[in-house]
């Protein structure tokens, strides 16, 4: 079995006397931000003008530009978007890092995929929470966590594992578990996880029941509350206590149903093609594909979003959540 690192397996903080710089104030970065600061850590932002820099000026936190930041902090946490991060690191962060310094990412893909390539004389550690940034200041508010994984991929001062595990207890992670792994290992998985199951295999299963039920001529508003709504509540119950406890809490029918026609839906056809998206992410073909696209200005991205963004499924699903007005839909 894995070691899972708890609170009282960080002493010592190993940020203290630190300044810590965490470049963006997004989704991840308000949550680091926040919760780093709540735990007594010494917090800057790094960002650009405009909504973020905002927002992270108005709940108190002194902001600064990217290099500036960098300039002050003794570790730099970047959290822009990675298809952004090569090219704010080479322009704004590199030039001001100093030796003993620590870079460190919620997610591996730039350091994996060398698109960024830290001097030898730094540190280079990441600590990836197990679920989206406003999960993570509002379980941390709410006194629990979300878990994180953490990885050293450079040890030059001989404390990156240290910092590491201070930052993931920083942020909350320690209170409910954190694990180690790779850089590698968590970029591969945390892309699959992303591409073939939670985001993309769950939303193109879900459009597809939609559409199987709207196309038979059933009422949308129907076909969206039998396969988008009632997924949180059927996760839910997997997520607090596995199959197990789902098939407990549904109809024996919605039981049976299940073994007979799951079976029939995701056959070994599916397998195979989520093992086609798992060899395109270890060869490197999805990230060129996800660099190249943002280098022409996102083209495809852009297209892509927009056709999803017009599915019926979205303004049907957008009326329905009207009727529930404890669905929260901002934050
Ligand atoms: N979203 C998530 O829950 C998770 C994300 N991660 C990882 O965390 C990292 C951050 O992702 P995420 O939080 O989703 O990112 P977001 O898109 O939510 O936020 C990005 C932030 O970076 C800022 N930014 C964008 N461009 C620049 C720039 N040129 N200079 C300075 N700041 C800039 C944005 O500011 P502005 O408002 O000005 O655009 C925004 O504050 C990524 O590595 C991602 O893979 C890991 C686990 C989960
Ligand atoms: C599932 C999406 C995720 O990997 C996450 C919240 O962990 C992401 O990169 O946003």
């Amino acid at each position: 079995m894995v070691k899972v690192y708890y609170d009282d397996s960080v002493k010592e903080n190993a940020l203290e006397g630190k300044t810590i710089a965490v470049v963006g104030y997004g989704s991840q970065g308000h949550a680091h931000a926040q919760n780093l600061r709540d735990n007594k850590n010494q917090v800057i932002i790094g960002i650009r003008e405009g909504k973020s820099a905002e927002a992270a000026r108005k709940d108190g936190f002194e902001v600064y530009p990217v290099g500036e930041a960098a300039k002050r902090a003794d570790v730099v946490m970047i959290l822009a978007p990675d298809e952004i991060q090569g090219k704010l690191y080479d322009n704004e962060i590199a030039p001001n890092l100093k030796e003993g310094n620590a870079l460190a990412f919620a997610h591996g893909f730039n350091i994996h995929f060398d698109v960024i390539k830290p001097p030898k004389n730094v540190d280079v550690f990441m600590v990836a929470p197990k679920g989206p940034g406003h999960l993570v200041r509002r379980t941390f508010a709410q006194g629990f966590a979300v878990p994180s994984l953490f990885a050293v991929y450079q040890d030059a001062t001989g404390k990156a594992r240290d910092l590491a595990l201070s930052y993931a207890k920083g942020i909350g992670s320690t209170r409910v578990g954190v694990l180690e792994t790779t850089f590698k290992e968590e970029t591969e998985t945390d892309l699959f996880g992303e591409q073939a199951v939670l985001c993309g295999g769950l939303t193109s299963m879900i459009m597809a029941g939609f559409e199987t039920l709207v196309e038979a001529g059933y009422q949308p508003e129907l076909a969206y509350f039998e396969v988008c709504h009632e997924m949180k509540l059927i996760v839910d119950l997997i997520y607090e206590g596995g199959f197990a406890k789902m098939r407990d809490s549904v109809s024996n029918t919605a039981e049976y149903g299940d073994y007979v026609s799951g079976p029939r839906v995701v056959t070994s056809d599916v397998k195979a093609n989520m093992k086609k998206v798992l060899d395109d992410i270890q060869n490197g073909n999805f990230a060129k594909d996800f660099v190249d696209d943002n280098a022409k200005g996102f083209p495809k991205f852009k297209e892509l979003r927009a056709k999803n963004a017009g599915h019926q499924i979205e303004t049907v699903g957008a009326e329905l959540r009207k009727m529930m007005p404890f669905v929260r839909e901002n934050d």
